[in-house]
């Protein structure tokens, strides 16, 4: 594959084929692969998962069902196992990150953590990263991998992103539970329609099945990423990557997405809503225009300035774009309906015209 910067990420399942503890099964044609993709100049970011499965037989449970805490607990002490399974396989240090979405949110940790890679890339370093499932509550986690690995690739501004799975790519629905499922190549465009044919995982040790890898490509190739979903169980997988042939099913990128823009959309949660009239409506979709007070109905749940807040068409509902507010809830509420013109009169104080500048704004 032509590429000179990956993220690959290894799932669950290749970690821990047998759920308790890691192996060597897969790891070693995982690790063989990107040593041959390091001699050849190019440079790898690994996403490991697995550490919940790594250290499942090293605290007590009960089900299959994993309580929360009980997965935080495995996640910590599997998290060492892991990355010391993975280093048995490399002349080259390996390096552990550990993220959560707060880490992509604030965008000096955006750059503290691409700082990082690139200096541990620059010095030889194989960067290992998996979410920090042990401090990541429900707001604060990306939940899976599949995304946490699209968002390192937007990060370390990799070309490639490479999923690997225990599944040969992207099916018209599950094979694992549909015999006459069969496997789609190459994906241009991301429709609800590729949505609908993702199902979820089986395993209790996974996160998301193949809808977190469609999304995951989906944040990628809008970036500029070409995206694979592959086996990672089958070493002749690896030598067709090697030899430029895709094996399972490629996505691919496009680049009409400023990185600004991408992150807007990607890495920032809203933490409010903006109810937008028709004529807002047209002007954003239609002109590229900012959002004025005049054309806001409603702000809810509270936001401050610089917050991202959903903007939503009154009439149906649709959140139609994101954006960072300028202007607070409580002072958005006070100006909305009314000309620009009198922010000032209104609040004591402008921080321009626009409640959301058009710059600052992405159409979903
Ligand atoms: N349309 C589909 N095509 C392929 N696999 C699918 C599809 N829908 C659901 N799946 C399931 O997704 C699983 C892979 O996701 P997951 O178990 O989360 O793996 P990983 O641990 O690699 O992230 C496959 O084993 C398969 O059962
Ligand atoms: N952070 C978790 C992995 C969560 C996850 O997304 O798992 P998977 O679906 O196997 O990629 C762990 O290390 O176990």
């Amino acid at each position: 594959m032509n590429f000179n910067r990956a993220v690959i990420k290894v799932g669950s399942a290749l970690i821990a084929p047998d759920k308790d503890g890691c192996s060597d099964k897969y790891i070693a044609a995982i690790s063989h692969f990107i040593n041959q993709c390091q001699k050849q100049g190019k440079e790898i970011i690994l996403v490991s998962s697995g550490s919940v499965a790594a250290g499942r037989s090293l605290i007590h449970h009960g089900s299959p069902e994993l309580s929360g805490a009980t997965r935080k607990a495995m996640a910590s002490v599997g998290q060492m196992q892991m990355m010391a399974n993975w280093q048995r396989f490399f002349s080259i240090p390996c390096s552990q990150i550990l993220i959560t979405q707060e880490d992509f949110t604030n965008r000096e940790r955006f750059i503290s953590i691409k700082h990082t890679i690139k200096i541990q890339l620059a010095n030889g370093i194989l960067p290992i990263v998996n979410e920090n499932d042990t401090v990541a509550d429900k707001q604060a986690t990306v939940g899976d991998n599949d995304n946490l690995a699209a968002l390192v690739a937007q990060v370390c501004e990799a070309d490639a992103l490479f999923i690997l799975s225990d599944i040969e790519g992207v099916f018209t629905k599950d094979p694992k539970v549909n015999a006459d499922a069969v496997l789609v190549p190459e994906i241009a465009e991301i429709t609800d329609e590729i949505y609908a044919m993702a199902g979820v995982t089986r395993s209790h040790l996974a996160t998301g099945g193949m809808k977190t890898k469609i999304q995951a490509a989906e944040k990628a190739v809008e970036h500029g990423i070409n995206t694979y979903i592959v086996n990672g169980t089958r070493s002749e997988v690896f030598e067709s990557l090697l030899a430029g042939v895709n094996p399972g099913t490629r996505f691919i990128a496009n680049k009409n997405i400023s990185s600004r823009k991408h992150w807007l959309k990607h890495s920032l949660k809203s933490q409010g809503k903006i109810i937008l009239d028709a004529g807002a409506v047209n002007a954003i979709l239609n002109k590229g225009a900012s959002l004025l007070p005049k054309g806001v109905k409603s702000a809810e749940s509270p936001f401050k300035p610089g917050d991202s807040v959903d903007l939503i068409d009154e009439r149906n509902n649709k959140i139609i774009a994101k954006g960072i507010s300028l202007y607070s809830q409580h002072d958005l509420q006070r100006i909305m309906g009314q000309h620009s013109d009198s922010i000032d009169s209104i609040l004591g104080h402008d921080q321009g015209d626009a409640v959301v500048h058009r710059d600052d704004m992405v159409i979903l």
